[in-house]
């Protein structure tokens, strides 16, 4: 085990124990009994072990599920109580935040002190949103006739209704939050959950399967599958039991995941990869900007969907703005995440290492420059934080999803010039905008495509603004009332009185 290990009893407790899937009401091991590991990032050491689901395990949990959502008190329970089902349960979150945030960061290898007021507080002021929803959940009614009975009256109304089993895969850069993104939307419309989390990080899924348990939910409503994408998430994927399918990952994946729930007319919704721009216009503050598009690529070393992977600043700016830049990365402290000084914690996996050096030998290659960082060291899988200009936008560099702490930077020359620039690119997840000239922001942001606009931030969520991407970023939304609609159906009814 590693020296690092976490302040909280109670957080070495968990590691301690055996731990199981959870279906229905029981802590199960996989049929087979195989398991897989997993490992703490920041020194490499296998942290723990978890079951390996194989698709006989992902059948009982579906099982489950449906057994829930079709005849049980869950089936019965009225909004209020979804509601204050859910509301507890980000109570009991907010009471066990700092082991959470703990199990996060030895899994994931963030900052625990990040984790705790990002990824953890912003799970828990979602479920409370989704909460408010579970009561607010309405149809409508609406005057009809029917022309070839002109006599007769008719009485016509819309049901929206839960769309029943759902079935959840998340990746491993937000495990907490991510799962809390799925979670909320289907127990505030009273569908039921398999959720099966990234092979690298199940133990704050399986924490928050404990935590559902402890809230009073019954059994079957929520069912937590451990394994890998190629054995469990496929199965899932399959599963002609599940009614709706919700991923967050990979674009390839994604692709996968829609295809094969078509399948099955499995609903779909996908959160997918992003390659974000920073615009940087001749009128910002720079100082702000530089900060600002430095968070924006370093945080959560890089490995976030929205991260603001491609830097365009205004010419006149570009030397300073990229030189601040690599100001703040060369003075970033890396290392343990426990340790709350630290500024940048390990990619997830020597996988991830592996991809992210290797782009950065690719812009070498090219031709391009490295004006920080540039290197992978260990032990563990830390990648320092870096920026390359001297690029192209028809770069791989600037084309494809890094997932690290990289930040391509060019120069642009006009508004135009920048728009082009930023929608040149297969993804459209977020993009941000330094200006305070609101005309500018404001016949900018309609022509950016992408599914989310900041101006003079980077990153920033509420669970009332809905989440999703243009393009190979998704299909759908997470937050929101996006949310609700995309975990329930529609039924029309017509009456002839
Ligand atoms: N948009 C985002 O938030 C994320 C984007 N990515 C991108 O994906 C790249 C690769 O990362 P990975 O961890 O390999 O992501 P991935 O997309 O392969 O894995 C994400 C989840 O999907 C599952 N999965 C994998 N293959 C599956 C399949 N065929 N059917 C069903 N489930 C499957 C995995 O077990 C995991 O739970 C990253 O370098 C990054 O570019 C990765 C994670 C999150
Ligand atoms: C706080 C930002 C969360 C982004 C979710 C994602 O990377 O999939």
């Amino acid at each position: 085990m590693s020296a690092d290990l976490p302040t909280l009893p109670q957080t070495r407790a968990f590691l301690d124990r055996k731990l199981k899937m959870l279906i229905g009401a029981e802590w199960q091991d996989a049929a087979s009994g195989a398991t897989m590991s997993f490992r703490n990032p920041a020194s490499g050491e296998v942290l723990g072990e978890v079951p390996s689901a194989a698709a006989e395990d992902v059948d009982r949990a579906v099982r489950a599920a449906r057994q829930a959502f079709d005849d049980s008190a869950w089936s019965r329970m009225r909004p209020r109580e979804r509601q204050n089902l859910l509301w507890r349960l980000a109570d009991l979150m907010e009471r066990d935040a700092r082991e959470l945030a703990e199990l996060e960061c030895l899994n994931n290898g963030k900052s625990a002190a990040v984790a705790q007021v990002m990824d953890v507080q912003l799970a828990i002021d979602f479920l409370r949103y989704m909460a408010g929803w579970a009561t607010k959940i309405e149809g409508s009614s609406v005057d009809v006739s029917m022309p070839l009975m002109p006599n007769d009256e008719f009485h016509g109304y819309i049901r929206r209704e839960a769309v029943g089993v759902v079935g959840a895969i998340v990746a491993w850069n937000f495990p907490l939050l991510l799962a809390c993104w799925k979670l909320g939307p289907a127990l505030a419309t009273g569908c039921t959950v398999v959720l099966k989390p990234a092979d690298e990080t199940p133990l704050t899924a399986l924490k928050l399967a404990e935590l559902v348990l402890e809230a009073g939910y019954p059994a079957g409503v929520f069912n937590l599958v451990t394994g890998t994408g190629l054995n469990a998430g496929v199965a899932l994927t399959r599963h002609p039991g599940v009614d709706k399918l919700t991923f967050t990952g990979s674009t390839e994946v994604g692709k996968q995941i829609g295809k094969a729930a078509m399948d099955n007319m499995t609903r779909v919704t996908l959160e997918l990869g992003g390659k974000s721009p920073t615009i940087v216009m001749a009128d910002a503050d720079l100082q702000e900007a530089a900060a600002g598009a430095a968070t924006a690529i370093f945080f959560n070393q890089g490995q976030v969907c929205c991260a603001g992977s491609r830097l365009y600043v205004h010419r006149k700016h570009f030397d300073k703005v990229v030189a601040d830049i690599a100001g703040i990365a060369n003075g970033m402290k890396l290392g343990n995440g426990l340790d709350p000084s630290v500024q940048m914690g390990p990619l997830i996996s020597a996988k991830q290492q592996d991809r992210v050096t290797g782009y950065i030998n690719l812009g070498r290659e090219l031709g391009a420059t490295i004006a920080c960082g540039g290197e992978g060291f260990g032990p563990g899988y830390f990648v320092k934080p870096t920026v390359i200009v001297d690029v192209d936008q028809k770069h791989r560099l600037v084309q494809e999803e890094i997932f690290g702490p990289v930040l391509v930077a060019m120069p642009f020359d006009d508004i135009d010039d920048a728009v082009r620039m930023a929608n040149d690119n297969p993804y459209g997840l977020g993009a941000s905008i330094w200006s305070n000239d609101l005309s500018a922001v404001h016949r900018m942001v309609p022509r950016i495509k992408s599914g989310s606009v900041w101006v003079n931030c980077h990153s920033a969520l509420d669970p009332a603004l809905p989440f999703g991407g243009y393009k190979l970023s998704g299909v759908g939304r997470e937050m929101g009332a996006a949310a609700i609609e995309h975990y329930t159906e529609l039924k029309s009814v017509l009456i002839r009185l």
